[in-house]
């Protein structure tokens, strides 16, 4: 994506092969680019949320098993980061996912052959993310055009959850990539953005991508949406997910859930963008088999911006002491979900959806 007339990644390897990523705990106020350089600083980064979204977190312990095999290439310091990536965040499957791919290359070479091949894979995990999220991007702007021509060309109206756009993955966007596809293609296009509590990734994240792109928006309150939708203001929804199960049950962020339940009683399409290293075929009923991770309450009693002398600072929005939960996903059961839209096409979420877009993927357990 852009950034002032220049082309990023969210993560990426410089000519003299440091790997840098944009920290984006500071934006939207400050584009910090950070290298990352060992082990430790690529599990801080994950954990921390340096980097987030399912995709880019993916990419991201790619290159963090090559910067350790160029360390130390030695079978226990692969196994050791396997683990230690692995435990960073509990939720998102293509974490795993890009770590066993790792593990697939790297554990039949030599440690002498590691490092090289390592980098090659991690290479090729974020050039194929890019890749898939376009071709998302073209099989979901078939549902948006679909919509732009019953409404005689006037104005679609989208509605996202947090952000599954560009700083969720190496490019493009899952859920925001159908969007940029349309704003090409000349369709009359806005999204209602949901701010997304507690950490504010749509108002951070989301709407600084879509501004970035010149693409029409509106920052709306969580609990806007059903009403939005109540009162017809709302074509499409369009999430992305962290784990999505064999029978098309969808992980994702805290609230999004909500906004299916919202989107069926209303009539209102809700569409879940995803790559096929998101789909965790080892798993069926998300309810029961997903792990949702709890982060700091801290996350619920303050909350990060600007202060009008530009500072960028945490406050307290609650009294001192309050408890918090922060369970920070939910799961949309399958019957919620209008379709999926893969990198191959669009499929219902069922079992039978994904077993024939999939063939050579489904039945794993
Ligand atoms: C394209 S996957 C994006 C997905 O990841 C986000 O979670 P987090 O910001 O905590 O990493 C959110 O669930 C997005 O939908």
């Amino acid at each position: 994506m852009k950034i002032d007339g220049t082309h990023y990644r969210s993560i990426w390897r410089e000519p003299l092969g440091e790997i840098r990523i944009i920290d984006q705990r500071w934006l939207p106020h400050d584009l910090r680019i950070v290298p990352l350089t060992n082990r430790a600083e690529f599990a801080v980064a994950i954990r921390d949320m340096w980097v987030r979204g399912a995709p880019l977190i993916g990419a991201t312990a790619a290159y963090g098993v090559a910067v350790q095999m160029a360390a130390d290439p030695s079978d226990a310091s692969l196994a050791e980061t396997y683990d230690i990536l692995n435990e960073t965040r509990p939720t998102a499957i293509n974490l795993r996912w890009a770590l066993d791919e790792m593990m697939k290359v790297l554990k039949p070479l030599s440690p002498a052959d590691r490092a090289a091949a390592a980098f090659a894979r991690a290479a090729a995990i974020s050039d194929e993310d890019v890749e898939m999220n376009r071709q998302i991007g073209l099989n979901g702007l078939e549902i948006i055009r679909d919509i732009s021509r019953r409404k005689g060309g006037k104005r679609v109206n989208v509605l996202t959850h947090c952000n599954a756009g560009w700083p969720a993955t190496v490019d493009w966007g899952t859920a925001t990539s159908p969007i940029y596809h349309a704003v090409e293609d000349g369709i009359d296009i806005h999204v209602f953005v949901d701010e997304t509590r507690p950490r504010n990734q749509g108002a951070q994240l989301t709407s600084w991508e879509l501004n970035s792109h010149g693409v029409s928006h509106d920052l709306i309150v969580d609990n806007a949406g059903g009403h939005l939708m109540q009162h017809g203001e709302v074509d499409l929804v369009i999430v992305g997910t962290d784990r999505t199960t064999a029978r098309g049950d969808v992980c994702n962020k805290i609230g999004t859930y909500l906004k299916a339940l919202a989107a069926k009683a209303n009539g209102v399409p809700f569409y879940v963008a995803l790559p096929s290293p998101t789909i965790d075929w080892t798993v069926v009923d998300g309810v029961k088999e997903i792990p949702i991770e709890e982060r700091s309450g801290v996350e619920v009693t303050h909350v990060q911006g600007r202060s009008e002398d530009g500072r960028i600072l945490s406050v307290q929005i609650s009294p001192t002491g309050t408890p918090a939960r922060n369970p920070a996903f939910d799961v949309t059961p399958a019957e919620l979900v209008t379709g999926l839209i893969t990198e191959r096409g669009i499929c219902p979420a069922t079992t039978e959806g994904l077993a024939a877009m999939f063939p050579d993927r489904a039945g794993r357990r």
